[in-house]
C-alpha cells in the first residue's frame, strides 16, 4: 500500500485526492490547505484528514474553527510520496522542504522541468519515473500533446508537427483571470512552452507550438497539423487513435459541437465534477492529404493530468509497469468513454441506458 499526502487542494489537488483515495493500492494519508476557506468542506465531506500547507497560519484555521490533523511536515513523515498540487511557482519552493523530510514528490506542469529528475507522461515516458526521487507531471495541454503524437510517432512517423493551441482563460472557480473580451497570443513568440515540454516526454519528436488565450473557462482547444513519414488514409489514423485508452473520439452522430456539450456529456455519464480525463478528438476533423494530417482536440484542463498523476505515484513507488499501472488507473477512475453512442452504457460509469 502506497501512502500518500496531497499538498494544495484546488482545482487539480482535490481530483488527485478523489483519484489516488480511489485506488486500492493506496492509501491517501491526508491533504493540505493553505487557508481555510470552502476547499476545507470537501474534504470534511470526504473524510480527508487536513494538514496546514503553511505552518503559521494554523491560526486562521483555529479561528475558523477548522480541526486540523497536523502541519506539512507532520504529513510528509507520513507518507511515501506527496503530491505537490500548490500554484504554479510554489512548488518550487516546496521542493526543498521535501527534500529535507526524504519525501518523493510528484511536481505539477506550472513547474519548470528543472524543479524534478523527470518529467512524466504514462504514455510516453513511464519508466523515467523508476528511480527518481523526483517527477513533474507534465503541464495538461502537454500531456494531451504527449498522448497523441506517440501513438502518431510509434505507427506512422512524425515529420514534424505544428500545434495551434487556444487556451482557456482561467478555470471556472478563478474569477480573477482573463481575458474577458479578447483572444491574446500567449506568449506572443514562438514556441510556448508546450513544444519544448512535449520533448521532455517524447525527445525526438519535432514539434512547434504557438499558444493563445481565449474567454472560455470549459476546455482547452488544439488545430494540430502533423506531417506524418508516411500517408495513412484517414481511416487509419482513427483506428489508431480509438485504440488509446485515453483519448476519446467525439463521434459526429453525437452532436457534440463544443466544449459546453462535451462536458454536459460527461455530467451525463455520470463523470465526478464533469472531468473529461481523455484527450477528446472530434472525429470528423481527421483528414489527411498526402503526408498531413489535421485534426481538432479539446483537452479538460482540470482533468486530464489526473490518471497521470497516480500513474507517476505508481511509477516512482511500485514495480507495476506501464501497462498494469495504466489498465489499473483506468479501471478503478473509468478513464475510457466509449465513441459508439447508443450501446446502452455509459462509458464505464456503472450506469445503463435504463438508469
Ligand atoms: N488548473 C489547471 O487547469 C491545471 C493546473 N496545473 C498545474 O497544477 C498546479 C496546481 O494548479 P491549480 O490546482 O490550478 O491551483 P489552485 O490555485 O486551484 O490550487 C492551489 C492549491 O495550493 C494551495 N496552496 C497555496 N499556497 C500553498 C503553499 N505555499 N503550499 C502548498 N499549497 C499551497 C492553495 O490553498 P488555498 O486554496 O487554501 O489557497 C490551493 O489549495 C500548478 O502547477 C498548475 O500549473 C496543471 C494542469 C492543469
Ligand atoms: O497546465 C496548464 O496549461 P498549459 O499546458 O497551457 O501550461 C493549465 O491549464 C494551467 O494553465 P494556467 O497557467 O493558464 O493556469
Amino acid at each position: 500500500m502506497t501512502r500518500v499526502g496531497v499538498n494544495g487542494y484546488g482545482t487539480i489537488g482535490k481530483r488527485v485526492s478523489d483519484a489516488v483515495a480511489a485506488q486500492p493500492d493506496m492509501e491517501l494519508v491526508g491533504v493540505t490547505k493553505a487557508s481555510p476557506d470552502y476547499g476545507v468542506e470537501a474534504a470534511a465531506r470526504r473524510g480527508y484528514d487536513l494538514y496546514a500547507a503553511v505552518e503559521d497560519r494554523t491560526d486562521e484555521f483555529a479561528a475558523a474553527g477548522v480541526d486540523l490533523a497536523g502541519t506539512l511536515g507532520d504529513l510528509l513523515d507520513a507518507v511515501d510520496v506527496v503530491v505537490d498540487c500548490a500554484p504554479s511557482g510554489v512548488g518550487e519552493r516546496n521542493a526543498p522542504v521535501y527534500e529535507a523530510h526524504d519525501t518523493p514528490a510528484v511536481f505539477q506542469g506550472g513547474e519548470d522541468a528543472a524543479v524534478a529528475d523527470a518529467s512524466f507522461n504514462a504514455r510516453g515516458r513511464f519508466e523515467a519515473a523508476r528511480d527518481a526521487e523526483t517527477v513533474r507531471v507534465v503541464s495538461c495541454n502537454t500531456t494531451a500533446l504527449s498522448r497523441l503524437l506517440a501513438p502518431l510517432d510509434e505507427t506512422f512517423g512524425v515529420e514534424k508537427a505544428r500545434v495551434t493551441l487556444v487556451r482557456r482563460g482561467g478555470d471556472p472557480s478563478e474569477t480573477d483571470r482573463g481575458p474577458i473580451n479578447d483572444i491574446v497570443p500567449d506568449p506572443a513568440t514562438v514556441p510556448s512552452h508546450h513544444g519544448p515540454d512535449v520533448n521532455e516526454i517524447l525527445p525526438d519528436v519535432a514539434v512547434d507550438t504557438a499558444a493563445l488565450k481565449a474567454p472560455v473557462t470549459g476546455m482547452h482547444t488544439h488545430s494540430v497539423n502533423v506531417t506524418l513519414e508516411t500517408d495513412p488514409d484517414p481511416e487509419a489514423v482513427r483506428d489508431l487513435l480509438a485504440d488509446e485508452g485515453r483519448i476519446f473520439l467525439v463521434p459526429e452522430a453525437a452532436g457534440i459541437d463544443g466544449a459546453g456539450a462535451l462536458k454536459e456529456y460527461a455530467a451525463d455519464a455520470g463523470r465526478p465534477r464533469g472531468d473529461l480525463w481523455e484527450n477528446c478528438v472530434w472525429e470528423e476533423s481527421i483528414s489527411v492529404t498526402g503526408q498531413d494530417l489535421y485534426l481538432f482536440q479539446n483537452v479538460h484542463q482540470e482533468a486530464d493530468v489526473v490518471p497521470e498523476n497516480v500513474d507517476a505515484i505508481r511509477a516512482m513507488a511500485t514495480d507495476a509497469d506501464a501497462a498494469e499501472s495504466v489498465a489499473r488507473t483506468n479501471e478503478t477512475l473509468g478513464v475510457g468513454l466509449d465513441s459508439r453512442l447508443g450501446n446502452g452504457e455509459l462509458a464505464h460509469t456503472g450506469l445503463t441506458a435504463d438508469d
